[in-house]
């Protein structure tokens, strides 16, 4: 191993990965987010580093900084987008808060996502909030964690469970049938992501001791009416010292009666006594289902982040709920580029984006418009918060009106 430099007059070079540094940069990554690498743990997710789309900075050969983006397809609303879906971001210890990250980030949006050409638009969780907004990330969707005591959870008299079953079933079994099943309805979940083989398995990737205490990640199938499967749920059971938990970690069904089903299965397992998703959408059917309004404790947090990086592609990719013509004035501190106005003609086909000397309707960020992108955020919160300017009246809300959608967005999908 070469000598150490010490950070203080180490000049950190741009790397990308190759298959011969992938495991050091793994180990980069886990110590980045406080965590010891082991190659079992990361199971199939190492597959999902692709190699061309991951640098850092090194310093003697070592890396002192990560990141990477996996090339994943989106929902939108009305249609779907390529997206950067960005990942394993971190600074060493030793080497933060000297810009790594910004030129890293620079680096990844202009020279990996604009140079491809392909993915208007980059997509990430952010560790903590605070860290993306001033990249031009806005946070694009938003999730609840839902929690309450099972036995609480009576639903609504008249609720329609259908005429089908739910059973629990092996790992096996659900991946042969809960692609295909999700794939059915995925054009329904902006903010979702297409997943391949490889993102199933990863997701299926459940090594012993990430458990936490809690049990093997188990399987539902809901077998509707005539027998074939059109929903799927994930969980895991854990004792506490009040009882039994269930934890769920993906579930959802093609029609209202299998997802009520599903729900019905879960908090009806005997000797538990408690539930737990920490990821449903702001629009969760469960909370309509329950009788007892305050039986279900709810948490809003942040989730996906979007950054536009090609306005004209990335509006035009999904469709918008009303007819709208209006001038956007887009400020874009970190890749002045984009900065500009665009005049946006879309409607329930889609849209035509182009670039105008005409005076503005809206001035707004490009971070705003991450914000207000999928639907999750009306374009008057944002008014409201006096952080756009509206220089036409009427032009505020005719945008709200057009981007809105009736389903929340949502992403059920780690990255
Ligand atoms: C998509 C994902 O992978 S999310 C995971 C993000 N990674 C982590 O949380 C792992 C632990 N943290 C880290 O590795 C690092 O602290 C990072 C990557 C978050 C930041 O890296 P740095 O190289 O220190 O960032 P950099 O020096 O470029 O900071 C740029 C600006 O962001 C600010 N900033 C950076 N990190 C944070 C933070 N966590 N909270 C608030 N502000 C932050 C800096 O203060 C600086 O502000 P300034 O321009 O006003 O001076």
């Amino acid at each position: 191993m070469s000598a150490r430099t010490a950070p203080h007059r180490a000049t950190p070079e741009l790397r990308t990965v190759t298959e011969e540094t992938r495991e050091d940069y793994l180990k980069a990554v886990s110590r980045g987010f406080h965590d010891t690498f082991n190659a079992e743990d990361w199971g199939p997710g190492v597959e999902q580093i692709e190699s061309e789309r991951n640098f850092g900075f090194t310093v003697d050969g070592r890396w002192v900084s990560t990141t990477g983006a996996c090339t994943r397809v989106m929902t939108t609303p009305g249609g779907s987008v390529p997206v950067a879906a960005v990942t394993v971001v971190t600074v060493a210890p030793g080497y933060r808060r000297r810009g790594l990250l910004t030129q890293m980030m620079r680096h990844q949006l202009t020279q990996d996502v604009i140079a491809r050409g392909t993915e208007p638009l980059a997509l990430l969780w952010a560790s903590e909030s605070l860290i993306y907004g001033r990249f031009g990330y806005g946070r694009s969707t938003s999730l609840l964690s839902i929690s309450g005591a099972t036995r609480e959870m009576t639903f609504l008299p008249g609720v329609d469970l259908g005429g089908g079953s739910v059973d629990e079933v092996t790992k096996d079994e659900a991946l042969a049938v809960a692609p295909g099943v999700r794939e059915s309805f995925l054009a329904d979940r902006p903010g979702a992501l297409n997943r391949t083989k490889l993102e199933w398995d990863s997701n299926a990737h459940d090594p012993e001791n990430r458990r936490r205490g809690a049990s093997e990640r188990r399987y539902l199938l809901h077998f509707a009416a005539d027998g074939t499967p059109d929903g799927f749920a994930a969980f895991r059971t854990k004792w506490t010292d009040d009882g039994g938990e269930v934890m769920i970690n993906e579930l959802d069904a093609a029609t209202p009666q299998g997802y009520a089903r599903l729900w019905r299965f879960l908090l009806d397992l005997d000797l538990i006594r408690k539930f737990r998703f920490r990821s449903v959408p702001t629009d969760e059917p469960l909370r309509q289902l329950v009788a007892d309004q305050r039986a279900i404790k709810t948490e809003l947090h942040d989730a996906t982040y979007a950054r536009l990086t090609d306005l004209p592609r990335a509006l035009a990719a999904r469709k918008y709920t009303a007819e709208l013509d209006v001038v956007l004035d887009v400020a874009d501190a970190f890749l002045p580029d984009l900065a500009g106005r665009y005049r946006v003609q879309a409607g329930p086909e889609g849209a035509e984006v182009t670039r105008t000397d005409a005076s503005a309707d809206i001035s707004l960020t490009v971070r705003d418009l991450g914000a207000i992108y999928l639907g999750g955020t009306p374009l008057t919160a944002l008014h409201r918060a006096g952080l756009i300017g509206e220089h036409t009246p009427g032009s505020v809300q005719a945008v709200t009106t057009a981007f809105s959608w009736p389903r929340a967005p949502h992403c059920p999908d780690d990255f």
